[in-house]
């Protein structure tokens, strides 16, 4: 799924309406059905709406629901705020049916006419939507503080009022008004602002209404932001074929493990063979040795180093190359990494510590092979790159980083990002925060080796891995909760959340 821009969803929208032969007030109309539809499901008529509209079209929404809240005997009054110009057309229009009804539509002059709210109110907040352009200030913040004051479900219309869509809204050193609202309704496409954590006091849960805006926009519309949804992943996929043998699903290895953190090694190994790997050797020190043999008999070992990965050089044999689960940080690591670099021409994997390795030594950084893999959580993005002064900052970083060194950065999240050499970036849409759990990122290490062993390409492998992993999460924390979920039910899960990708 694609994520627009604000201009490119102002363009959506009217090319819906010409190439449709439509109006623009239609279109509110089915906006406004779509949340009249959800409301209806989840609040009763012993509910009152409060509905605060401002004058562009996100109000013409909050005035076209307020009509059909009303037709149904819901309890609704309208509050707008005082302003000398003349609100959107179809806010004008929307504002004609409305005073035909027996909704009470009341203009708020100032804070001595803000509505008491009580116990069964429920907030509705049309007052900004994609159309904010500038920060709230004056009466509009003195509006947002008393909406965000009381303790009440408050229902954002689009966006929440005073949030912008496409770039960061939170500055370090003003007092930013935005509503914090316990559900925002939402038209057609995931939004960016959505899907960074420095919005999530503000957006509660997010509710997504197709409202049948053109799919040849869409379909025709360059944009660097990409959600990962079902349909990506059903094309990326490709099922076993029968006259294979493991030969056609590629040679995996990890680096991996150290004394004390052998767990580490265990879980990317598993999570590398479950994701459908040919065969996988997985070089650990002697200390290791018994444990790996033990907890993963399926893997074949190479040793190397005592109680830590020594020197090692012998990577020809191998498709691909994971390399960081639990190895530790040691000085000999450095000429490893200075090996695999210049001895490997094959796709390559580096995590945990072997990126912190990386981060004190940012003479490799040039020398990391093109197409390389890496897969940071934010504190390790943030030695090897740098501090950020906002979520937007670091995903700007993130891609220009990516093409400036011509590799695939995967940084982990609640929608972890993959930024690509060619620019882009592509959010995933699986996982839970039951994921926050020591050894997941390990497991998602051995996922994407595995994926690349089996000769999906670097970006396939990091969109179905990352999708695979989250999607395996989830399906663990339905049956366990996200508290008792550990690292190894998303390994024991994977077979579940192929077969669930398989069947969409
Ligand atoms: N265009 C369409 O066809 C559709 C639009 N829809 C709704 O329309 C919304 C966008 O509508 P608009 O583009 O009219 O914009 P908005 O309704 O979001 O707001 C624009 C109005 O607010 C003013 N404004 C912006 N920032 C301000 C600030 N900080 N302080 C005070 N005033 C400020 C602008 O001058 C303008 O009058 C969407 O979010 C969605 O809710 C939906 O009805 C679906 C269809
Ligand atoms: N709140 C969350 N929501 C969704 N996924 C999460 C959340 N927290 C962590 N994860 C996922 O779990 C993994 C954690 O990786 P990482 O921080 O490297 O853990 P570790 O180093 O312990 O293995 C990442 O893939 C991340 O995307
Ligand atoms: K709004």
């Amino acid at each position: 799924m694609k994520i627009f821009s604000v201009e490119q969803i102002q363009n959506w929208d009217a090319f819906t309406i010409n190439k449709e032969g439509i109006l623009s007030i239609n279109l509110m109309e089915r906006a406004a059905v779509a949340c009249f539809d959800w409301i209806v499901q989840s609040f009763d008529e012993s509910y009152c709406f409060k509905i605060f509209c401002g004058k562009g079209n996100n109000g013409g929404d909050g005035l076209a629901l307020a009509r059909l809240l009303n037709s149904i005997k819901y309890q609704v009054s309208v509050f707008i705020p005082h302003n000398n110009k003349p609100g959107s057309p179809d806010f004008e229009e929307n504002l004609k049916k409305l005073k035909k009804t027996s909704v009470h539509i009341s203009v708020l002059q100032n804070e001595n006419s803000f509505p008491s709210i009580s116990e069964k109110d429920i907030i509705i907040d049309a007052l900004f939507g994609t159309g904010l352009n500038k920060p709230v200030k004056g009466f509009y913040k003195e509006i947002i503080g008393y909406i965000n004051a009381n303790s009440n479900d408050t229902i954002a219309i689009d966006v929440p009022s005073g949030l912008y869509v496409d770039k960061s809204t939170i500055t370090e050193n003003e007092d930013v008004s935005i509503i914090k609202a316990d559900y925002t309704l939402t038209f057609q496409n995931q939004k960016l602002a959505f899907l960074v954590a420095e919005n999530e006091p503000y957006t509660g849960k997010v509710v997504f209404f197709d409202i049948e805006l053109s799919k040849d926009y869409e379909a025709s519309t360059p944009t660097p932001f990409e959600y990962i949804d079902d349909s990506m992943i059903k094309g990326i996929y490709q099922p076993r074929k029968n006259f294979v043998n493991k030969g056609n699903y590629g040679y995996a290895s990890l680096l991996c493990g150290s004394y004390g953190m052998m767990g580490a090694a265990v879980l990317s190994s598993l999570a590398c063979l479950r994701s459908g790997a040919g065969k996988l050797t997985s070089v650990v020190c002697e200390a290791g040795y018994g444990i790996m043999q033990t907890a993963v008999p399926e893997a074949m070992c190479m040793v190397s180093g005592e109680k830590h990965i020594g020197n090692f050089d012998d990577f020809q044999h191998f498709d691909v190359v994971g390399i960081g689960p639990g190895i530790g940080k040691f000085k000999s690591h450095v000429k490893l990494l200075e090996n695999l670099f210049k001895s490997f021409k094959r796709p390559i994997v580096i995590d945990a510590d072997a990126l912190n390795i990386l981060s004190e030594n940012e003479e490799l950084y040039s020398s990391i092979p093109v197409d390389t893999i890496i897969t940071p959580h934010p504190k390790e993005f943030e030695r090897l790159f740098g501090k950020s002064t906002s979520d937007f900052d670091t995903i700007d970083k993130a891609i220009e980083t990516a093409k400036e060194f011509r590799i695939y950065i995967v940084l982990k999240g609640h929608h972890t990002l993959i930024a690509t050499p060619d620019g882009k970036g592509y959010f995933n849409s699986t996982g839970n925060p039951g994921m926050a759990t020591a050894g997941a990122g390990d497991v998602l290490t051995g996922i994407i080796t595995g994926l690349l062993a089996q000769k999906y390409s670097p970006l396939q492998s990091c969109l179905l891995g990352v999708y695979l992993h989250g999607l395996a999460g989830d399906i663990a924390a339905e049956g366990l909760s996200q508290e008792a979920l550990i690292a190894k039910d998303i390994v024991e899960n994977l077979g579940n959340a192929f077969k669930e990708i398989q069947e969409t």
